[in-house]
């Protein structure tokens, strides 16, 4: 018979689990405090458990511990009031399975997750865990980090909690809020993302909240805001922390109500949105520094994922670079080996946003060739040469197997995006080589133009310092400077 340890002090508690399990194969023993539950665990063998969180001499988090030390392969549910889901998600991380909430308002649900410890197997969640993220775009890898998070992120899913996710820019976390709503029971229903930083106030408030015919210039016709086309869905708020302080109130007062009205209506509407919110910035930091609301940063932080950096998870780097080439539908294997380790030195500040820029320009440099992508055709800040200058670039002659070259809004384009990453980054800042960096941007440019102008003229000096608004003597200087 299966065994079911119920840690709780109250009695009601425990008649109601007598009642509701009296007709199943079930063998039912009782804890109300940690001396109760050790001498349980002296008595019999338990496949499950399901334990409160709050015990008069202790916490369930230690009963959860002394549980998984005694009888590892014991599945335990914690059960929880709403005021402490963040315990709850401690102990999950501590080994147990799953939460749920107390007063418990699902009998069925919670019979069924009952029922379901002794059906299907442990193993069976973490099958369906791999093939959920598989068929959502999210590559797990080898990192245990990673794995952890996911499996965190997929026993939260079902859950109708606001979940708030961080990280550095382009590590996956709209990834991630994808595969939340996949997990969950909304998965039919639609996933809308926003930007909160990609609109104006005024526009952010009207994509949020929608609008009547006429509520202001422009509005010719009515428009229903997000909150309503994701009502039965998700709500997905990337860079939060770009709402200004009149959206953060307005953010506020929807999480707290579920309530809002379009601009130019006074018509209630209400909305069943699950929010998912995301942001580069650590929001803490943000309350602190007076940019971010604490009391919407509390709301939205119910549970907290933090995805980790690229750099702190580069064994997964062959996993991923795998993955992007498939999306593009080609050989997997193209990268060569030695390829891939110079990948895996690298820092990666932009993240797999970075990988998937790289990945996709060493393809398109390949052009199809079918022997493998070696190192030469990574930009030159992953090798650590210095990037080609453009004049180089017009003037040398194509070589045999060339290091690829850069145009120049390519090499601004990614001068840009590694200068925004260590912005955003913000942990390790090297200011001597950002300052270095600028310099060779400079120098780039500069010589980009030059270039240009004469080949424009033709290789006529002075056509093209007029070309450049300079003189011909400062064009000879430069050209010089140049080492021409
Ligand atoms: N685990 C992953 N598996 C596969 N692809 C991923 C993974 N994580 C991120 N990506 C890819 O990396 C790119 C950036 O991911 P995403 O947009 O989710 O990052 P982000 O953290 O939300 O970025 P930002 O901070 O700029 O909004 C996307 O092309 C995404 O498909």
């Amino acid at each position: 018979m299966n065994g079911l340890l119920i840690v709780d002090d109250e009695i009601q508690v425990q008649t109601f689990f007598s009642y509701l399990l009296r007709k199943k194969d079930i063998a039912l023993s009782f804890a109300g405090n940690a001396a109760e539950v050790s001498a349980a665990l002296e008595k019999s063998t338990y496949q499950a458990a399901l334990v409160d969180l709050k015990l008069p001499d202790s916490n369930g988090l230690d009963i959860l511990k002394t549980i998984k030390k005694r009888m590892p392969a014991c599945r335990v549910i914690i059960m929880t009031g709403y005021s402490t889901v963040k315990s709850a998600l401690e102990a999950i991380r501590l080994g147990a399975e799953d939460y749920i909430e107390k007063p418990f308002d699902d009998i069925n649900e919670l019979e069924a997750l009952i029922d379901s410890l002794f059906t299907t197997p442990a193993t069976q969640r973490q099958t369906d865990l791999i093939q959920l993220a598989e068929q959502t775009g999210f590559i797990i890898g080898t990192n245990p980090d990673m794995y952890n998070l996911l499996s965190l992120a997929y026993k939260i899913a079902r859950k109708n909690i606001t979940v708030l996710i961080e990280g550095e820019t382009g590590c996956g976390k709209e990834v991630l809020a994808r595969f939340l709503h996949e997990a969950s029971m909304r998965s039919s229903q639609p996933f809308v993302g926003v930007n909160c930083g990609a609109f104006t106030e005024t526009l952010l408030e009207s994509e949020l909240f929608g609008h009547e015919k006429g509520s202001f210039t422009g509005a010719l016709h009515s428009r229903k805001g997000l909150f309503e086309a994701a009502s039965k869905g998700t709500l997905f708020f990337d860079e939060i922390a770009d709402a200004s302080p009149a959206i953060q109130v307005k953010l506020l007062r929807v999480l707290e109500t579920r309530e809002f009205m379009r601009i130019g209506s006074e018509q209630i509407r209400h909305t069943d949105a699950r929010i998912i919110a995301a942001s580069h910035a650590n929001l803490e930091q943000e309350v602190e520094r007076g940019r971010f609301r604490e009391d919407l940063l509390y709301r939205l932080n119910v549970v907290k994922l933090v995805v980790p950096p690229l750099r702190h998870r580069k064994e997964d780097i062959p996993h991923l670079v795998r993955h992007l080439i498939r999306r593009q539908h080609m050989n997997e294997n193209i990268f060569a080996p030695e390829t891939l380790s110079v990948m895996q030195e690298y820092n990666w500040p932009g993240n797999i946003r970075e990988l998937a820029n790289v990945v996709t320009r060493a393809l398109a440099l390949s052009d199809g060739e079918s022997g493998p992508i070696t190192p030469d055709y990574l930009p030159a800040s992953i090798i650590k040469q210095q990037t080609v200058s453009f004049s180089q670039a017009i003037e040398q002659p194509a070589q045999k197997n060339p290091v690829p070259q850069l145009s120049l809004e390519e090499y601004v384009e990614e001068w840009k995006h590694e200068l925004l990453a260590q912005w955003q980054n913000g942990h390790s800042i090297d200011l001597p080589a950002i300052m270095e960096r600028i310099r060779e941007l400079e120098k780039t440019i500069g010589t980009a133009f030059v270039g240009r102008a004469l080949k424009e003229s033709w290789g006529n000096q002075q056509k093209a310092s007029r070309l450049l608004n300079i003189s011909v003597r400062k064009l000879r200087y430069l050209l010089h400077e140049k080492g021409k």
